[in-house]
């Protein structure tokens, strides 16, 4: 195994195999615990319909059922957070009659989003490029998860894991601000491997990940834009032998990305110098 692959594997935590019924309990026991020491009443956040927010949805809502039948006072929200109408939203829908949340809620968005664009355009005379509005989005998306848990004293869900965390694919203090990571650990595959156990629909463990974020290329997948495979990022986090070009290709976007998974770098910190 190549050196840094090594390493990377020890920083992501994941494993080369795993026990996707222990995986779940394990999980849900952390959600439980996590809930209790930081005296909050349980957990929000975002449902898109894709694989990973529909498994930490699911962990959240048994979590919460756990905590109800032993006597505390728990809930669930889960948020549909749309950009004007999502061009998959029946597989939110179905996301969410797997989840069976406590309760969900549905903010769009738009206005929130193309009020800031109009505000920078007049600030600057020049346009918000279209992937730079898609963090745009994604930090509004957490804005909205923030205010619900600020409403109610609940943790923000985060749904980053090794297979995305490794390629440093989130959006700064976006999709990357989150109180708790409940699938932290875990690569895609084994993600899917959860859902399976869990009984979801074979459409959404199926789904291609998509972050969709922009207005031209609605639903473009990840794996598109990586320009590489998740079945090769499990691979190589696996610790299995992938080809040269596709490791040094994770490797490089591990190392530029080694910022978005540190708080920020202040004038003690040491780990960016070459
Ligand atoms: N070396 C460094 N040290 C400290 N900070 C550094 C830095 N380099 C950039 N930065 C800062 O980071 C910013 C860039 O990071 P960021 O704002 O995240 O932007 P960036 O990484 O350019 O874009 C986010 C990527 O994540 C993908 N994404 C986002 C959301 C969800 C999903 C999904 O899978 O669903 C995927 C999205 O498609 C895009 O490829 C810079 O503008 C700068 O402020
Ligand atoms: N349209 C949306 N509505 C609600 N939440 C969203 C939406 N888009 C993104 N999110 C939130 O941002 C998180 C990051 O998006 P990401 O695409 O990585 O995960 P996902 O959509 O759940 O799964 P996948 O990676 O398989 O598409 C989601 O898990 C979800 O919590
Ligand atoms: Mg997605």
């Amino acid at each position: 195994m190549r050196q840094l692959q090594a390493e990377i594997i020890a920083e992501m935590g994941v494993q080369p195999e795993i026990n996707a019924g222990e995986e779940i309990r394990r999980r849900v026991d952390f959600l439980k615990a996590y809930a209790a020491a930081s005296h909050t009443n349980g957990f929000v956040l975002g449902i898109s319909g894709g694989v990973d927010s529909t498994l930490a949805g699911k962990l959240a809502q048994l979590a919460v059922d756990e905590l109800k039948a032993e006597g505390t006072d728990a809930r669930f929200i889960a948020l549909r957070l749309p950009y004007k109408v999502q061009h998959d939203e029946e597989d939110a829908q179905a996301a969410l009659d797997f989840i069976a949340p406590s309760e969900s809620l549905v903010y769009n968005v738009q206005p929130a989003v193309d009020g800031f664009e109009d505000e920078y355009v007049k600030m600057t005379g020049e346009s918000i490029t279209d992937f730079n509005k898609g963090n745009i989005k994604a930090r509004v998306r957490m804005t909205a998860q923030y205010a619900v848990a600020g409403q109610h004293n609940l943790l923000v869900i985060g749904t980053d894991h090794g297979a995305e965390s490794v390629t440093g694919f989130f959006t700064k203090f976006g999709d990357g601000g989150a109180d708790i990571l409940p699938l932290f650990g875990l690569d895609k595959r084994q993600n899917r491997q959860l859902l399976a156990e869990l009984g979801a629909p074979a459409g959404l463990i199926s789904k291609a990940p998509t972050a969709d974020l922009l207005d031209d290329a609605p639903g473009q997948t990840d794996e598109t834009e990586l320009g590489i495979g998740y079945d090769t990022i499990d691979d190589y986090l696996e610790g299995r032998d992938v080809p040269v070009d596709a490791a040094e290709k994770i490797e490089r976007r591990f190392l530029m990305t080694r910022h978005k998974r540190t708080v920020p770098v202040s004038v003690l910190d040491t780990w960016w110098k070459p």
